[in-house]
Parts: structure tokens; sequence; C-alpha cells
């Protein structure tokens, strides 16, 4: 198997061929604040490792704003939760991280999309370049979250069914589980939902990081597994994998 490098940040870090100018690894394509609507750079920075990696995917965050689907990315990047104000993002942006799946390096190129309606049309581009032959990533795989309402869920998972690749990996995730008030689906709901739709669910903390590992490595071995068939080897089943990796979030306090 060829050993590729995994993307510098350096210059367009994401696939060259893709129509769409992207940004630059942690480029902060921006974050603005609630207040002010003004661009600023209050974010930690995600340094890019350079390590080699024999596969790799797109995966994308989507869901509404504020639901912490850029706290989970840095959460699984660099360990760290982004406490304090909320920063919005603006556009579009993404990270690379690689993981050892069974002996195999998977790079993930996460991207994570702004949640405000406003952004919906940048969001939109990146699910149509997601179609492109051209692009040289398999651009088909997203994560999903839950937020206020069942009605939110079905509205991305809609929306997902309707730009993204027939073959695409789907999870859905409730996310802010470590605090009761905060949290906005009920373990249920979000079970219900992601039964109806035939696609697994688990709750999340990107605060105390409850099972943002997992989500992450679930969805690298699903992908692995689809995109590399070798002989002999079991076939992996993303529901039975995740329903035993899995974790409770026990109690809610804040
Ligand atoms: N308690 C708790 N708060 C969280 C969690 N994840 C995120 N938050 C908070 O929720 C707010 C929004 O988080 P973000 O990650 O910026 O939300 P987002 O989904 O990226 O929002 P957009 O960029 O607007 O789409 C921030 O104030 C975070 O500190 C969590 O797991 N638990
Ligand atoms: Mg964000």
């Amino acid at each position: 198997m060829s050993r590729k490098k995994s993307q510098k940040s350096k210059g367009n870090s994401s696939p060259a061929s893709c129509s769409i100018p992207p940004p630059k690894e942690n480029s902060k394509v921006g974050n603005d604040s609630h207040t002010n609507g003004m661009v600023m750079s209050g974010r930690p920075s995600l340094s890019n490792s350079g390590e080699f990696y024999d596969i790799s995917f797109k995966v994308m965050l989507v869901g509404d704003s504020g639901v912490g689907k850029t706290c989970l990315l840095v959460r699984f990047k660099d360990g760290a939760f982004l406490a304090g104000s909320f920063i919005s993002t603006v556009g579009i942006d993404f990270r690379n991280k690689v993981l050892n799946v069974d002996g195999v390096k998977v790079k993930l190129q996460i991207w994570d999309t702004a949640g405000q309606e406003r952004f919906r049309s940048v969001t939109h581009a990146y699910y149509r370049d997601a179609h492109g032959k051209l692009c040289d990533l398999r651009c088909s795989e997203l994560i999903i979250w839950g937020k206020k309402m069942e009605a939110a869920g079905q509205a991305w998972l809609t929306e997902i069914h309707e730009y993204a690749q027939k073959d695409v990996v789907i999870m859905l995730l409730g996310n802010k589980v470590d605090s009761t008030h905060e949290r906005m689906v009920k373990l249920e709901d979000g079970e219900r939902l992601a039964k109806e739709y035939g696609v697994p669910f688990m709750e999340t903390s990107a605060k105390n990081g409850l099972n943002v590992e997992l989500a992450f490595t679930a969805i690298a071995k699903e992908l692995k597994h689809r995109s590399l068939k070798t002989p002999n080897e079991p076939k992996f089943k993303l529901h039975d994998y995740v329903k035993k990796e899995v974790k409770g979030s026990g109690c809610c306090k804040s």
C-alpha cells in the first residue's frame, strides 16, 4: 500500500482538484463573535502534524449553530474543550487527524461547517463539491448533530440525503450530555430518530470527552472496511460496534 504524507497547512491543503478554493487547515475561514460579527481568532491553534497515512476520507460535521460541532472537533483533535463565550464558525474550516485503524493509517479530513442559516449556501457548495469526480478524497462521509427537537435532526438528515452521495456514512450525535440544561436531545428521542433513518446514534460531550473519540473511530473503521475489503477479514458492523463500545452519559451535572 502506498504511503502518502498528510497534507501540510501551507497552501491548499485540500484536494487540489476540487473546484471550490478550499480553506487552509485551521485557517479560520473564520469564527465570528455573536456580539459584533467581527472576525476573531479566539480559538486555540491546531497544529498539522504532517503524519503519513494510507487512505484518507472526508468527514463533515453538520448541524444547527451552537450544538458543539467545533468543540467536538477540537476535543477530538487536541483533547481540549473550548469553554467560555461561543464563537460561531463562519463558512467552513477543516482539520486533519490520522488514526491507526487495525494497522492501517486512516486520515480523516474533518470539515467543520457553520450551522448558521446565512452560511448554508457555503456548506451546500462543499456538499456539491463532494460529488465532483475530480476530488481525490472520498468525499462522502458525514456526522450529523441532533439539536433541540427531532425536527432539527430530521431536517439535517433530509439535507444530507439531498446533497450527499448515496452511500454516505451517517452518524447521529446528541451532544452536551454533561449538562441537564444544555443538552437538547433526550436519549430516547435520539435513538428513535436514528432507528427511523437506520443510522447509529450516540450521546457525546465535547466538555468531558464522552464518546468523542469513539464517534470518529467508528466512522474511520466503517470507511476503512468499506474501502479495503481484505479477504478473510470479518465484516465490520458499525451498528454493533457502536452498541458495544458506547458509554452511557451517567449523571448530567454541568
Ligand atoms: N456543556 C457543554 N457545552 C458545550 C459542549 N460542546 C460545546 N459546548 C458549548 O456550546 C457552545 C457552542 O459550541 P460550538 O462548538 O462553537 O458550536 P457549533 O456547533 O460549532 O456552532 P456554529 O459554529 O455556529 O455552527 C460553546 O459555548 C461551547 O462551549 C458540551 O459538550 N457540553
Ligand atoms: Mg462551529
